[in-house]
């Protein structure tokens, strides 16, 4: 008898699920349980002079992110699979991003860049600017799902966890930048509210040098959740009927 590699069941709904390859092991997974968490692709993010350019990060890998993206966002809106859209900021006046009390007005390179340098006050990551906003090339479109966050974690005060609870999805596929803050916190806290959490390692990006990826693909496949591709998710629920 050859035995295969292991596959995790994931939900009850074993007749629509689809096997996702993965690492540590392939998951079953019911298109109706499952959203894509697009995490934080805005111009603060992604886009030359925004807010993570400005404050010296390298943003080079954003445009091909944004690509594979791109493919993650097609497949999943044909199999009817919920999109869920993060955005990262705080409103015009910068009371939600916290004053001195806060860790995060002393964490954030992003108020700590706007503080440095008086003139870019009111830039980056305000509601209704332009360094808030998703790119152009992934915007939102009807029946896709926008929330809004102000720290790392899209489930900390926000209205994440009521929306997936309420349409039913118990698993999470992330794409989105940063891998090493905003998904990695995010994949955490879901791990913790019992969402299974996968990341697809070639739609994410991260800050800092590249050991960032690898030590959240560690973190992720060992400790928190699965780790698969672009091409799996796609060659997966791409063969779904339409
Ligand atoms: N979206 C993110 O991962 N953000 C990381 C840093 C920041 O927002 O300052």
């Amino acid at each position: 008898m050859t035995v295969g590699p292991p596959i995790l069941r994931t939900g009850a709904n074993e007749a629509n699920a689809v096997t996702l390859p993965a690492r540590p092991e392939a998951l079953r997974l019911d298109p109706a349980e499952t959203a894509v968490i697009v995490i934080d692709m805005q111009n603060a993010y992604a886009s030359p002079g925004g807010y993570v350019d400005t404050a010296g990060f390298d943003i080079a890998g954003a445009a091909a992110t944004i690509a594979q993206i791109t493919k993650v966002l097609a497949t999943a809106r044909a199999a009817a699979m919920p999109v869920v859209f993060l955005q990262n900021g705080w409103d015009a006046d910068y009371v939600e991003a916290g004053g001195p009390g806060s860790p995060n007005w002393h964490k954030s390179n992003a108020l700590k860049t706007m503080r440095a340098r008086p003139e870019l006050h009111g830039r980056f990551l305000a509601r209704g600017g332009w360094d808030y906003e998703i790119v152009d090339a992934l915007k939102p479109q009807p029946g896709d799902i926008r929330v809004h966050k102000t720290r790392y974690s899209a489930f900390f005060n926000s209205q994440l966890d009521s929306i997936l609870r309420s349409r039913g999805i118990r698993n999470l596929v992330f794409v989105g930048i940063a891998t090493n803050v905003c998904v990695e916190s995010t994949l955490r806290d879901g791990f913790h509210l019992e969402y299974f959490g996968v990341m697809l390692e070639d739609a994410t990006h991260h800050l800092g040098p590249p050991e960032m990826q690898a030590a959240t693909v560690y973190n992720v496949e060992k400790f928190f959740g699965w780790v698969s591709t672009v091409g799996d998710f796609c060659g997966s629920f791409g063969q779904l009927p339409k």
